[in-house]
């Protein structure tokens, strides 16, 4: 009936199944037409002992009996074939029928006998089958290489009942394939998959789909895990770690695979052998999962429990190859590294913590002496070395004890201010720093020289007042003193700005007597604010110039400020009275806000109102500076005794070699003396008053020029006269490795651990390395000040690797061409190079770079500095178009109808979408642009235009498509 359902095109599953009414009508009436009963009975089951009649009839739709033989499972093949025994089989016998059965009844017999044959067979398989893994699991095999041999499949259309054409679910347990593993790993190699014994371990389960073993899945893993889950150093203890517990059927484990042995043997009470992923049921053994790898080493594995400990000997657990980290073994292991012994040279995390302790600790005795608060003496920039010969301690231990601080210092490095106090105080001392003034004092006391030793009143001569003239740039200074002097000095100035200090003696015909006066030419610029603070130092009366015209300006409260640090009385010049919109009771008024009350107004300040251009005022100003030197100080200044004084100005002559300006201020200064002038020394060869006259004395407060010095001296050093060559050239080494310790004491800074990293990274700086040379030292130093006081950007750094006075050498260039990184560049500042360091500098590409006006050179360097910073680049809004419509193209994409809002649409720049004031996207690019139907590079506010915006399709109306370059930032 099922072959004729079949034959009718219904499918039928089996001969118990339910056929619908349709069916069995159709069936009924096919049957009566072929003359078989339609309503007969199913025959009674055949069985194998009552075989159905002999089927003879070539019509018969059972498979003809055959030689073939049910495959049998192949040794090693875990579980029953999966499908009913394919294709013919030897059909069992059919009992004869003691009554002629109907061609029905005998089909239906034949396939019921079929049926019940199949069911034996498969019972007899799976029976088959179990008892190899049993045996398999009692006497382990070599693995057999290649890849799980899979079932054959049915090759007929019959199924486990012979009916179904399809195969059914799998039967019986599934082999052990990598595809039913989750993470891809075949269990045991080649052997079957591991099963989780029953309570009495062995047999296996009922071959089952249902009762197949669940596939391991991460839902029904124990948990993973965790370093901080694992108990502290888990392979030592005996017996593993207590993990799960396992089952009592341990002993079934596999074998470990190969490296199994290395493996503790497992003297453990069989517990949690079970590695990591053992099935459901667990503690199925020694055998985890996972092949057994070389687990079980006395670190344990990977995972907990997973170790040799827990079960067989094999020590089924750990990951293959994994092998546990020995005793005492970092835990690298778990991560994947090769656990073991650490790799040479490399350090532990617990050795690498104690070290940064120790860094932080700030320990170790140094031995250096404790003080209890005892003043030290030490001049600026003194070194450890210094400072552990004044306490009589080694000073190594200075430098432990720096260290122990934070610092790094050498011993015979010079310190700065702070270094030193730090250490001071550290160390229980009071640090006094000796200034620059009393450091030299007590260096010439070591040649009997006492600066400041006193004066038999007897000795004393009335002196010339020294008077100096500040104010503020263009307010009329140079030609204020040009007037007094009656000597044009403005003309001869390069870019009308005085360049250097000059000083001069004028004689004034004072209430009938002939006196002298000597003034100072100080610059107004800002950039000689260093040379003007010298300058009031050495002076009496400061002539403050006010231009009537201009008023009170900032640089006038400078001049006022060191007049007042000076202590010297300001005589107010108000100048340019002569002038359009002079206005000098204005200047009166504003300089009362600072202190400043002319006499006129109640005060006792003497105002004076000059015009210096026309020469007018000149006699009263010079009354009213006698006035006050006379009325508030008393100049006096022994003739007799060795010259002293300061150096005012020092230039290189190319004639006449290092010609200096130095004031007299005690004592006599004649042609033969030896004298020593800051660092610089030699005898009085020849002497000049301002106007050129040739001098053999000069006495106090008179300006000389002096020849015969060694080198040139600084403006604003000291100088003095001695017995002896040999005493002037000591005091002059002396004071110049003084001030190269200074020097590199201020240059040095604190190099702190935290600072360490920073001089580290200083390679990534751009430096300008810079050698100053220039006519006179006082030019020299004011523009290194003023270089130093230019707004430098961080990211770069300025050096000034030498500084000099005179013509550009040889030695300069070459200094320049090895000056480290990039060449250094020379600035001759109203020098030029000789030709012969012109070709050496082309030679060896240095540049020289010539000026004449301060203002130039720092304008240049200014934006060399910067033009040595990497550009910075900004977003500028370019225009913003309005997407009023949408068009699409097959070729061009999305074409937006827009209408530009404002600014400009240019082709090619970047764009952002931007939908509901919400960016969509950024960083298009307005790929075409359009103007109806010709291309534009741009569109100005209020046209419309066609824009596309490359690849990118999501425009919709309404969007505002925003455009926008990156511009180089302007640094300020
Ligand atoms: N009308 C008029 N012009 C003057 C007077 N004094 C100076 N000037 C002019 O003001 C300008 C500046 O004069 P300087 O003497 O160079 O001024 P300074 O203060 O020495 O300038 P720096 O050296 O740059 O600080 C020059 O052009 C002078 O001619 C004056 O009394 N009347």
């Amino acid at each position: 009936m099922l072959a004729k359902l079949k034959d009718m095109g219904e499918f039928v599953k089996s001969a118990s199944s339910t056929v619908e009414a349709p069916v069995a009508r159709r069936l009924r009436d096919a049957m009566a037409a072929s003359g078989a009963p339609s309503a007969a009975p199913a025959a009674p089951a055949a069985t194998p002992s009552a075989p159905a009649a002999p089927v003879s009839s070539p019509a018969s739709v059972g498979p003809k009996p055959t030689d073939a033989k049910p495959m049998a499972p192949r040794p090693g093949v875990p579980g029953p074939p999966r499908k009913a025994v394919p294709g013919p089989k030897p059909q069992p016998p059919v009992a004869p029928s003691p009554k002629l059965a109907s061609a029905h009844d005998i089909e239906v017999a034949a396939a019921e006998a079929r049926a019940t044959q199949l069911k034996k067979d498969q019972e007899a398989a799976q029976a088959a089958a179990a008892k190899q893994r049993a045996e398999a699991k009692a006497a382990p095999q070599p693995k057999p290489g290649g890849a799980p041999v899979a079932p054959a499949r049915p090759t007929g259309p019959v199924g486990p009942t012979g009916g179904a054409p399809r195969p059914g679910p799998r039967p019986g347990p599934r082999s052990g394939s990598a595809s039913n593993n989750p993470f891809g790993i075949t269990p045991g190699g080649n052997q079957p998959a591991p099963r989780p014994a029953p309570a009495a371990g062995g047999a296996p389960r009922p071959a089952s789909p249902a009762s197949g073993i669940p596939r391991p899945s991460p839902a029904s893993m124990p948990p993973r895990p965790s370093p901080a889950s694992m108990p502290n150093r888990p392979g030592p203890r005996p017996g593993g770690a207590p993990g799960r517990p396992g089952g009592p059927g341990a002993g079934a484990g596999r074998p470990g695979g190969p490296g199994a042995g290395a493996g503790r043997p497992g003297g453990g009470p069989g517990g949690a052998g079970g590695g990591f992923r053992s099935g459901p049921g667990g503690g199925a053994g020694g055998g985890g999962f996972r092949p057994g790898g070389g687990g079980g080493a006395p670190g344990g594995g990977f995972r907990p429990g997973g170790g040799a400990p827990g079960g067989a000997p094999s020590g089924g657990g750990g990951r293959p190859g994994g092998g546990g980290r020995g005793r005492g073994g970092g835990t690298a292991g778990a991560f994947g590294r090769p656990g073991g012994k650490p790799a040479r040279g490399r350090k532990s995390k617990k050795q690498r913590r104690q070290e940064f302790d120790n860094l932080s600790a700030p320990t170790m005795s140094s031995g250096a002496p404790r003080g209890r608060g005892e003043e030290i003496r030490l001049p600026r920039g003194a070194s450890l070395s210094d400072f552990a010969d004044r306490i009589n301690a080694n000073p190594g231990s200075l430098v432990q004890e720096m260290f122990n601080l934070g610092e790094m210092v050498t011993a015979t490095q010079s310190c700065s201010d702070d270094t030193i106090m730090l250490l001071g105080e550290h160390l229980g001392y009071t640090i006094s720093i000796v200034s620059p003034e009393d450091e030299d004092r007590e260096l010439l006391a070591q040649f009997n020289i006492d600066l400041d030793a006193e004066v038999d009143a007897d000795r004393l001569v009335v002196r010339a007042p020294i008077v100096t003239v500040m104010g503020h740039v263009d307010h009329g200074k140079t030609k204020l003193l040009d007037a007094i002097r009656k000597s044009n000095v403005v003309a001869g100035e390069s870019g009308g700005i005085t360049q250097h200090i000059g000083a001069y003696q004028v004689r004034v015909d004072h209430e009938g007597v002939d006196r002298a006066v000597t003034f100072i030419d100080t610059p107004g610029h800002e950039a000689f604010t260093a040379m003007r603070a010298r300058g009031a130092n050495v002076t009496d009366i400061v002539v403050l110039v006010v231009a009537a015209d201009d008023g009170v300006m900032p640089q006038t409260i400078e001049a006022l400020n060191h007049a007042k640090a000076a202590e010297a009385p300001v005589v107010v010049a108000v100048n340019k009275i002569d002038k359009e919109g002079a206005n000098p009771d204005k200047v009166r008024q504003q300089l009362t806000e600072y202190g400043l009350v002319a006499e006129e107004y109640g005060g006792d300040t003497m105002f004076v109102d000059v015009a210096a251009k026309p020469g007018i005022g000149i006699d009263k100003l010079l009354e009213a500076i006698l006035l006050t030197a006379d009325a508030s100080l008393e100049l006096t200044a022994p003739i007799d005794g060795h010259a002293q004084g300061v150096s005012i100005e020092a230039h290189l002559d190319k004639g006449r070699g290092p010609v200096a300006t130095v004031l007299v201020q005690k004592g006599t200064l004649r042609v033969g003396d030896s004298i020593v002038a800051g660092n610089a020394y030699g005898r009085v060869r020849a002497m000049l008053d301002d106007t050129g006259t040739p001098l053999t004395e000069a006495g106090p407060a008179t300006p000389v020029q002096v020849l015969g010095l060694t080198a040139v001296p600084g403006a604003g050093d000291t100088f003095l006269a001695a017995d002896e060559d040999r005493t002037v050239r000591q005091i002059a080494e002396q004071r110049a490795a003084r001030r190269r310790a200074a020097q590199m004491a201020n240059n040095r800074g604190r190099a702190t651990l935290e600072s360490l990293m920073e001089q580290l990274k200083e390679g990534e700086k751009t430096t300008l390395s810079l050698i100053l040379k220039g006519d006179v030292s006082g030019s020299v130093e004011a523009l290194e000040d003023a270089l130093f006081k230019l707004d430098i950007p961080e990211e770069v750094q300025l050096k000034v690797i030498h500084r000099g006075v005179g013509a550009i050498t040889e030695n300069d260039v070459n200094l320049a061409s090895a000056s480290s990184g990039e060449n250094a560049t020379i600035i001759g500042f109203n020098v030029r190079a000789t030709s012969q360091s012109k070709e050496l500098a082309d030679r060896e590409g240095v540049e020289i770079r010539y000026y004449t006006v301060i203002y130039q050179v720092l304008e240049e360097i200014e934006a060399a500095l910067k033009g040595m910073l990497k550009p910075v680049y900004e977003q500028a809004d370019l225009g913003t178009a309005e997407v009023r419509e949408v068009f699409k193209s097959s070729k061009i994409g999305t074409i937006a109808g827009c209408i530009v809002r404002s600014g400009i649409i240019r082709r090619n720049t970047k764009a952002r979408l931007i939908r509901d004031g919400a960016v969509v996207a950024d960083n298009l690019s307005i790929s075409s642009l359009r103007r109806f139907k010709d291309d534009a590079t741009e569109v100005r506010e209020g046209f419309e235009c066609g824009i596309t915006l490359g690849s990118f399709n999501d425009i919709k109306a309404e969007d505002i498509i925003e455009t926008w370059e990156m511009r180089e930032k302007p640094r300020a």
